[in-house]
């Protein structure tokens, strides 16, 4: 496989043009090993593109739900206000159930109507463009959430420390740099040697196949492990912390995030390792006052048996396959947002720092 020059890899997602354009974006599906961009041109291929997962990571499901939804409602830019309302009503009901887990999507998707509700002069044409600024804000504003718990993360880590992630919050998760992974590389360019050991995450492989490539494109010194490999690691005393991202956090801080998260804290937890978590503000849920009702997603059973081209698993094998857990609250050692670092995580601490701004319905 050819190595891209860093500089030559395109945006995740990214709209082209002015209304009549089109949502582009890598389709990670194919990564490592083919770096292919989409043009999405309806929303019934923003919605298959969010649940395939040819994008995915919490934020870049929510930029790219914002977008989808200029390209739910722009053929009704020419009809009465009342029919534009109606179809963006249907436009978000619809991206809403793309995917259950991450909260950014929801909050994406209330924000673009929030916003519609707020210009109710504006006629359906005029609310078509305002909505696409709207959703470049939402992306613009991504970007700058990355570099912020970026800034706020790599404080927290020391020169010569190898770090643990697990599945994906790198550039490819988000608008910018990533959450967990801008961490690294705000670290790295402040001069700190950082070294990360990579989670492989099955059954999808996010680790293996996005997080080790961005952090081979971006010359930080990256070492892949299988899943179970993650207590050995530690017990070997080869890494100093683990930083994740996250798809939903509950106001008491318990996060959802990848499969195999939880493991992970547990493991760090017995080893005296902090186990750190970064994410925007848009990924917090103050609406459920813990983790235990964060909607788990459920993926097919092909993921676990019939994965990157063979099957593993008799056939008709009886699978479990969620794609998301909780981690306690207990097991976060401090959550780095872009306002600042949570610590302890509690739920007043959460509500402090992140206030109103987060979904809370
Ligand atoms: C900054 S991304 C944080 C999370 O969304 C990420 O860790 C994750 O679990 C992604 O899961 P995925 O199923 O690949 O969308």
């Amino acid at each position: 496989m050819a190595t891209t020059n860093p500089t030559d890899i395109p945006r995740t997602l990214s709209w082209q043009g002015e209304t009549t354009g089109c949502l582009r974006m890598i389709d990670q599906t194919l990564l490592p090993m083919e770096l292919r961009e989409i043009d999405c041109d309806s929303v019934e291929q923003v919605w298959e593109a969010i649940r395939a997962l040819r994008v995915r990571g919490a934020p870049a499901i929510g930029v790219a739900a914002a977008y989808g939804v200029v390209l739910g409602v722009r053929s009704a830019a020419s009809g009465s206000r009342d029919e534009f309302d109606a179809a963006l009503d249907k436009t978000a009901t619809y991206l809403a159930s793309s995917r259950p887990t991450a909260v950014n999507l929801f909050w994406a998707l209330d924000r673009m109507r929030q916003f519609a509700g707020g210009h109710p002069e504006a006629s359906p044409s005029e609310l078509t463009a305002l909505l696409l600024d709207e959703a470049r804000r939402i992306d613009d504003e991504d970007r700058a959430m990355c570099a912020a718990i970026g800034r706020v993360g790599a404080e927290l880590l020391s020169d010569g420390d190898a770090v643990l992630t697990h599945c994906n919050a790198g550039g490819l998760a988000t608008a910018g740099d990533g959450t967990a992974l801008s961490v690294f590389f705000a670290a790295a360019a402040a001069g700190k040697k950082i070294e990360v050991y990579v989670d492989e995450t099955r059954p999808l492989l996010q680790g293996a196949r996005l997080t080790q490539w961005e952090l081979m494109q971006r010359n930080i010194p990256a070492t892949l492990i299988c899943d179970s490999m993650a207590g050995w690691v530690m017990k070997q005393g080869r890494v100093q912390a683990v930083v994740t991202g996250a798809d939903r956090i509950a106001a008491n801080g318990d996060a959802a995030n990848k499969i195999g998260t939880y493991s992970v804290a547990t493991l760090a937890k017995a080893h005296g390792i902090p186990f750190y978590v970064a994410a925007p503000t848009s990924t917090f849920d103050l609406a459920l006052p813990d983790g235990s009702q964060i909607p788990i997603e459920e993926r097919a059973a092909e993921e676990i048996t019939h994965g990157f081209g063979r099957q593993t698993a008799p056939d008709n094998a009886q699978v479990f396959n969620p794609a998301f857990d909780v981690t306690d609250a207990a097991l976060i050692q401090a959550i780095f947002t872009e306002r600042g670092v949570i610590r302890p995580v509690t739920t007043e601490n959460v509500r402090k720092m992140v206030g109103s701004s987060a979904a809370d319905n």
